[in-house]
């Protein structure tokens, strides 16, 4: 099929990779010149493992292709993804000037048939808006079909290839036997489709985020619990995964949600309650605690120096908002280190893959370090934000060797408490004891 994908953020481009990857003809559109003059020459401007082999292996054989031109870039599509930016407008509501805007072009530009699929997350109504904006100039026959994107960074080429469910939202006969075609590869391996109309599909992607946003927030107060109590919720998410009821996944107390979309998602859901009248309480709830849990280790960390910080060195391991990826969006670490710089401390940080992007950031207010035990050199205080593999088994002889007090604040519960108490650590976690040496 000849695809086109018109904005080459995370999901454009692994939605354009893997659509060539399956054997389709794929064109990407951007408007950020710098950004296709660098994907022209083969360079793929995010860090998202497994997507350079495919991507080399498309541009090397013709079938991924990149242009600023929308009107060169549809030509003869039979199907255009819009994978463009929904962030949240001042009301909390997804912005949706980017979709529409493409819309309204498409409608001057379309010569033929085309199946416009929305692959951004949108409200639901959305399908609709773009439908009229496009027909407001169209000379040709079209249909709009909602296909939200569930695909998770860091692990995105897997989640796209095998994904646990693909969620159509059309009630075009024929949009559907496009997308039937389109999806036919992955449906072979055994990944479901699931049609229903625009409305439920747009509604499904924002209550799928919106319900794991809710189950980490849950497990979240679990464990502001189970510090008054004296339990430990890593034992309680055993105790209750196992239950395949409530399932495994997405149990993990830590320091909140973060990232481009749990946040401006939930957000999202609660303004189109707010629009219909709808009391969404439980939103409402897991907006606050994500919120005051991003934030739970400050005031453990200021408690441990006796409530000044000033002339403190604190080193930071993790800036990512969760590992294998170097996205930053509203990731816990970076309001964690603003938070450390207006005390007076200062800081040391290492990161795999995020710290290029956090120096257009914080610039020379934090001193960026190229390995984790290079932050810890005379530092008073480690703090760990993101779990990157790395930090799991580190040299806590090391370690301790280094930092002038052997004390951790893990917002990722990455340690034994045994292990730390053996190793002589003061160790603050999530949900679980605080180790004091004897
Ligand atoms: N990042 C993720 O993991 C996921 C994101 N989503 C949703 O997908 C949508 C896109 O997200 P990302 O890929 O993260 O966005 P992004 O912000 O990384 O990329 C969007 C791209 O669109 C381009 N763009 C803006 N206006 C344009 C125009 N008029 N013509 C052509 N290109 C244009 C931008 O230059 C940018 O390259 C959002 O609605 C998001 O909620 C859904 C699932 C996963
Ligand atoms: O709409 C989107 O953009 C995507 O949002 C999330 O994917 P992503 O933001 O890439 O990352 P997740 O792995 O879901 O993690 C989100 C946040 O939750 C946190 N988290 C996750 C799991 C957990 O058990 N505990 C926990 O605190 C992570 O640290 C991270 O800050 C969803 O998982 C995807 O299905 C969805 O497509």
């Amino acid at each position: 099929m000849k695809i086109a994908v018109v904005g080459t953020g995370y999901v454009g481009l692994v939605t354009g990779t893997c659509f060539a990857e399956t054997g389709n003809q794929v064109t990407c559109v951007d408007i950020d010149v710098r950004k296709v003059e660098r994907l022209q020459q083969g360079d793929i401007p995010i860090y998202e493992p497994g997507l350079d082999v495919l991507f080399d292996r498309n541009v090397a054989e013709g079938r991924l292709v990149f242009t600023t031109n929308l009107a060169e870039g549809i030509k003869d599509a039979q199907v255009i993804f819009l994978a463009l930016p929904t962030p949240p407008g001042e009301d909390g509501s997804a912005d949706l000037k980017y979709i529409l805007k493409v819309a309204d072009d498409l409608g001057y530009i379309l010569e033929t048939y085309a199946v416009i699929i929305d692959k951004s997350t949108v409200p639901v109504g959305t399908a609709e808006k773009v439908h009229n904006a496009i027909a407001k100039n169209a000379k040709v026959d079209f249909d709009v079909v909602s296909n939200p994107e569930f695909l998770r960074e860091g692990v995105a080429v897997e989640d796209f290839m095998k994904p646990d469910r693909v969620v159509v939202g059309t009630s075009s006969e024929k949009a559907k036997k496009m997308m039937e075609k389109l999806y036919a590869p992955l449906v072979r391996q055994g990944n479901p489709v699931i049609f229903m109309d625009e409305r439920s599909a747009e509604m499904t992607k924002y209550a799928a985020n919106s319900f794991l946003a809710m189950k980490i927030t849950f497990m979240n107060e679990i464990a502001n619990l189970c510090e008054k109590v004296g339990a430990n919720v890593d034992d309680i998410r055993r105790g209750i995964g196992t239950d395949s009821r409530i399932g495994k996944r997405f149990l993990f107390a830590g320091i909140g949600y973060g990232g481009s979309c749990f946040p401006k998602d939930v957000q999202a859901l609660a303004k189109t309650s707010k629009d219909y009248n709808y009391d969404f309480r439980i939103l409402e709830s897991v907006m606050a605690v994500n919120y005051d849990q991003k934030k739970k280790l400050l005031p453990m960390v200021k408690n441990y120096f006796d409530g000044d910080l000033k002339g403190k060195t604190v080193a930071v391991w993790g800036l990512a908002f969760k590992p294998y990826t170097d996205d930053i969006r509203e990731a816990p670490a970076l309001e964690n280190i603003e938070a450390l710089l207006e005390a007076g401390a200062k800081i040391t940080v290492y990161d795999p893959e995020a710290m290029n992007n956090v120096k257009g950031i914080l610039g020379d207010k934090v001193t960026f370090c190229h390995t984790p035990y290079a932050a810890l050199d005379d530092a008073d205080a480690l703090m760990i934000f993101t779990e990157w593999p790395q930090f799991r088994t580190p040299e806590f002889e090391k370690m301790g060797k280094l930092l002038k007090n052997k004390v951790v604040f893990d917002g990722r519960n990455l340690y034994e408490l045994d292990q730390m108490r053996e190793m002589g650590y003061t160790y603050y976690s999530i949900g679980r004891e605080v180790v004091i040496p004897a």
